[in-house]
């Protein structure tokens, strides 16, 4: 008989990381998924997890009602590793002291390790971890060491290895936190005693399969903007079912310079699938005019995707289902029944209630690098693994405030003129994400002698691999010089450009 799967469970308190945890302990080779945090004792008993994770969260633990898992949890002897509010939760729970910090810690920061706990043994003494939090414990409970400190948190890390149980304030799961995987491993593998059986491979058999079950004999229409996620799903499903896919693009008016038609180039080039585009241009623009709300903003464009998609499927003969790129973050930084909304991404948060099709979106539970393999395990050409995001949304969400043809003019020419400079200066696989974004202000410049009263462009280049944190890039000065002056020269409108040199958090990469 097959031996019960080895596993790890995350519970879910509502943090942005959460399915990154689990996606971690997955690239390590266990089986991991979220869980409600209101899972009961008994229930958890008979999954038999090797290791429990309580996750990250908006809320405090002292406040009235602040979510809390079934106390009974820590008698069960399963090892138990709690991350930010988990700390804070466990702390509570032991009878420590959880209150608001006299500073908040958001982005990078730095850990001193004190203890050789199991987690952390062998391990450089002063870490590079990433933070996002308001409270802190400020002394552990009876029973507990503390394992690590910073400026600001007293107890960064603690651990009680009798009990099993260890606790960290930082995001061990976060790229940025550069230790944070070896922490989770040791985690697993030491203090869980896991074996590690788990693999990706099978991920895009399974997944078709699994298309061809739900599909059926039906047809899908696929929402495709040429960027990888979308790319990857269209691929997935014309495996599972061949020509009863077609995909359709959207040309909403707000796609960069020569991006329509690099899209359907790229296509044609290496896809043999049917591709519709449809020009939506005066549509979008029209429902937009006189919206200055970012979120009101997103799900404008999001309802109208769908009506789009509805009324030309409508041309096509009957469509069932609608495929679409959405990940995992797309999901998360929407808002679920725990995570806080960030920003309604315009295929999950800005979908309408009243959909005709249903969709498919069978990479939802993967963040970008993932998808990124997959796409590469699929042999899709590299322009397209490799292309840098861009969001559905697209300008409209980088014309701060209302959108307007001049301003949508400006923020498409200096996105033109950042993109061929870095590409010039042989930066574009460096950066993951770069681009220019328009505030809605105008200062005061001097140019030709005469005063100028005109609009700011903001540039954002980031570093990230998933998306769900990031750094500013460190672009050398002499290729900002470059191109500050090119917009300045080039694109009409503009006295003033800035570089936006905030991480995410406490910045998300999109300025709306
Ligand atoms: N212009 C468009 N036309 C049709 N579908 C679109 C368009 N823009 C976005 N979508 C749909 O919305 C989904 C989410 O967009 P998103 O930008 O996150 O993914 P992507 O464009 O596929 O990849 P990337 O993030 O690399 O740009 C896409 O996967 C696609 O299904
Ligand atoms: O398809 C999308 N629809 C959206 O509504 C949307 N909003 C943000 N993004 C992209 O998601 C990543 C994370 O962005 P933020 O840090 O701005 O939240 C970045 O890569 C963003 O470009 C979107 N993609
Ligand atoms: N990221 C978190 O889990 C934050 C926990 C808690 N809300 C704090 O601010 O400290
Ligand atoms: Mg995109």
């Amino acid at each position: 008989m097959d031996k019960p799967m080895e596993r790890v469970v995350v519970m879910d308190f509502g943090g942005q990381y959460n399915q990154l945890i689990a996606r971690r302990i997955r690239d390590l080779g266990v089986f991991s998924e979220l869980i409600p945090h209101s899972t009961g004792a008994e229930e958890l008993r008979e999954m038999a997890p090797k290791g429990i994770v309580f996750s990250g969260g908006p809320n405090s633990v002292y406040a009235n009602g602040s979510p809390k898992c079934d106390p009974a949890i820590f008698e069960l002897g399963i090892p138990i590793f709690g991350i930010c509010y988990g700390m804070q939760m466990i702390s509570a729970h032991y009878g420590g002291v959880v209150d608001r910090a006299h500073k908040r810690e958001y982005g990078k920061a730095e850990v001193e390790l004190v203890s050789d706990s199991p987690l952390y043994n062998g391990m450089s003494r002063n870490q590079l971890v990433w933070m996002s939090h308001s409270d802190v414990v400020i002394s552990p409970p009876e029973g507990f060491q503390v394992d690590g400190k910073t400026h600001s948190a007293p107890v960064a890390a603690m651990s009680d290895p009798v009990r099993k149980v260890y606790a960290v304030q930082f995001h061990p799961e976060v790229r940025h936190t550069e230790g944070g995987n070896e922490m989770i491993r040791r985690f697993l593998y030491d203090v869980c005693g896991c074996e590690g059986n788990w693999s990706m491979e099978t991920f895009i058999d399974d997944t078709v399969a699994e298309l061809k079950r739900q599909i059926g004999d039906k047809r899908v229409l696929c929402a495709l903007s040429g960027g990888v996620d979308s790319s990857v799903v269209a691929a997935l499903i014309h495996r599972a079912i061949g020509d009863q896919l077609t995909c359709m693009f959207v040309d909403h008016g707000l796609l960069r310079k020569g991006e329509a038609d690099s899209v359907v180039r790229t296509f044609g080039d290496h896809f043999q699938m049917n591709l519709v585009k449809v020009d939506a241009q005066e549509r979008f623009l029209s429902k937009l005019s006189g919206v200055s709300d970012p979120e009101q903003k997103r799900k404008i464009i999001g309802n109208e995707f769908i009506r789009v998609f509805e009324e030309e499927a409508e041309k096509l003969g009957k469509h069932h289902f609608l495929g679409q790129g959405t990940l995992y973050t797309d999901i998360v930084e929407s808002g679920t029944d725990t995570a806080q909304t960030i920003k309604s991404h315009h295929n999950v948060g800005g979908l309408p209630e009243d959909m005709e099709m249903d969709l498919v979106e069978p990479v939802n539970t993967l963040f970008k690098d993932e998808v990124r393999k997959v796409g590469e395990e699929l042999g899709l050409p590299k322009e397209i693994v490799w292309r840098q995001p861009f969001p559905g949304p697209g300008l409209g969400i980088r014309v701060i405030g209302e959108v307007t043809e001049e301003k949508l003019t400006i923020v498409r020419e200096s996105d033109a003129i950042l993109r061929d400079e870095i590409a010039k200066a042989g930066l574009d696989s460096e950066i993951w994400q770069y681009f220019t974004a328009l505030p809605d202000f105008k200062s005061v410049g001097v140019m030709g002698d005469s005063r100028t009263y005109a609009y700011t462009v903001g540039i954002r280049a980031v570093t990230s691999i998933d998306g769900m944190t990031a750094d500013w890039s460190r672009i050398p000065y002499d290729v900002l010089e470059a191109i500050s002056n090119r917009i300045i020269n080039e694109v009409d409108g503009v006295n003033r450009v800035v570089y936006d040199i905030t991480s995410k958090p406490p910045a998300t990469i999109e300025w709306e």
